[in-house]
């Protein structure tokens, strides 16, 4: 970053950030790399798990690079729509809409092109079921979720499935049906979300009261609310998170995962009671640091047992 004190206004960019190279930097920031990067993982996790033994490589690689950009285009809608909150929130002032580094049109015609691109390729290569999940989920997130972020503690439940769908897109596109096994994978990822959440919204508290977000923890800055959901989701884990032990490959390796699940499981149960009994930053640093660990944790036992 520059430390040049030139004022910028809506309009004019920042000189130092104008190079290609920083603008690029910038546009690939609206995209929220690293949660999409996660969710191409959970992607591709879906579709090996349904993969039959002729799988089609371009069928995957237009899941994920279709899917990629449909989830990166999302972000940047996200950020779009949010860019004025943005501003007001530490986590997120230096975001290129709102530290005005990118102008707003920018941002809405990049999203709109990766829309379009992205829905493309899932039309052309995983086919009209994938494109219809990407589109519902891009539905979810940008027109469902974002605004409800400010009306109501439901956004959390709204954003869940949005973070959860990917993976059973992974799924589907790799011919796998709707059932037992497509909905366990999306129910894991969709309760994980709720400690991981939980922590992060205690974090970030002041910045949502600041920004007038509707959260757990800012109906309840006590923490006891969040430390209850963190809780139900992590105990409700537990269960749904062993029924994907139907996807190894042996009976032998399907007690493997269980004993691997029971374990994430229980650390993440314990991370939670440790939150919600003493809100804190230590606490929710420690369940936030195991919500990371526990979902590629998940991710490489159940691909390592249905090899
Ligand atoms: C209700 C759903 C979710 C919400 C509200 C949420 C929110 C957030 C926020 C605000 C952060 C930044 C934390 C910080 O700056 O300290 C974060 C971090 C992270 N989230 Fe989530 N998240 C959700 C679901 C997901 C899902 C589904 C994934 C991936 C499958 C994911 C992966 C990550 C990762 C990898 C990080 C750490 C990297 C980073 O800080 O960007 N999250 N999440
Ligand atoms: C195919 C497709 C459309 C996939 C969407 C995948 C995706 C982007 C999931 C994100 C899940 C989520 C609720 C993140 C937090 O957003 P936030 O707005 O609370 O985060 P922020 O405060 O950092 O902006």
């Amino acid at each position: 970053m520059s430390t040049s004190t030139t004022t910028t206004s809506a309009t004019t960019l920042a000189p130092e950030r104008t190079g290609w190279t920083a603008r690029m930097a910038d546009y690939w920031e609206l995209t929220k790399p690293r949660i999409v990067a996660m969710e191409l993982i959970t992607i591709a996790m879906g579709f090996y798990l349904a993969a039959a033994a002729d799988w089609s490589g371009w069928v995957l690689f237009a899941t994920c690079l279709g899917t990629g950009l449909v989830a990166g285009s999302a972000s940047t809608l996200n950020m779009w729509l949010e860019r004025h909150l943005d501003a007001l929130m530490n986590r997120t002032a230096n975001r290129p809409l709102p530290a005005q580094r990118l102008r707003p049109t920018e941002a809405l015609v990049f999203g709109s092109v990766l829309l379009v691109a992205g829905a493309l390729l899932l039309a052309a290569g995983p086919g009209v079921p994938t494109l219809l999940l990407g589109i519902g989920c891009w539905i979810l997130y940008v027109v469902i979720y974002t605004p409800l972020k400010t009306r109501s503690t439901l956004n959390t439940a709204v954003g869940a499935a949005s973070g959860s769908l990917p993976i059973v897109m992974g799924w589907v596109a790799a011919g796998g049906e709707f059932g037992l096994s497509a909905l366990s994978l999306f129910g894991v990822l969709y309760l994980w979300q709720y400690p991981h959440f939980m922590a992060i919204a205690w974090r970030c508290r002041d910045d949502y009261q600041r920004a007038g977000y509707v959260m757990s923890t800012t109906v309840d800055p006590t923490g006891r609310r969040a430390g209850i959901e963190a809780i139900v989701g992590s105990l409700l884990l537990l269960p749904v998170s062993l029924i994907p032990a139907w996807l190894a490959s042996s009976t032998l390796l399907a007690a493997l995962y269980l004993g691997w699940a029971v374990l994430l499981s229980v650390v993440y149960i314990w991370a939670s009671v440790a939150f919600a009994r003493s809100p804190g930053d230590a606490t929710s640093r420690t369940l936030l640091r195991a919500s990371l660990l526990y979902l590629p944790l998940w991710i490489l036992g159940l691909l390592l047992v249905a090899v």
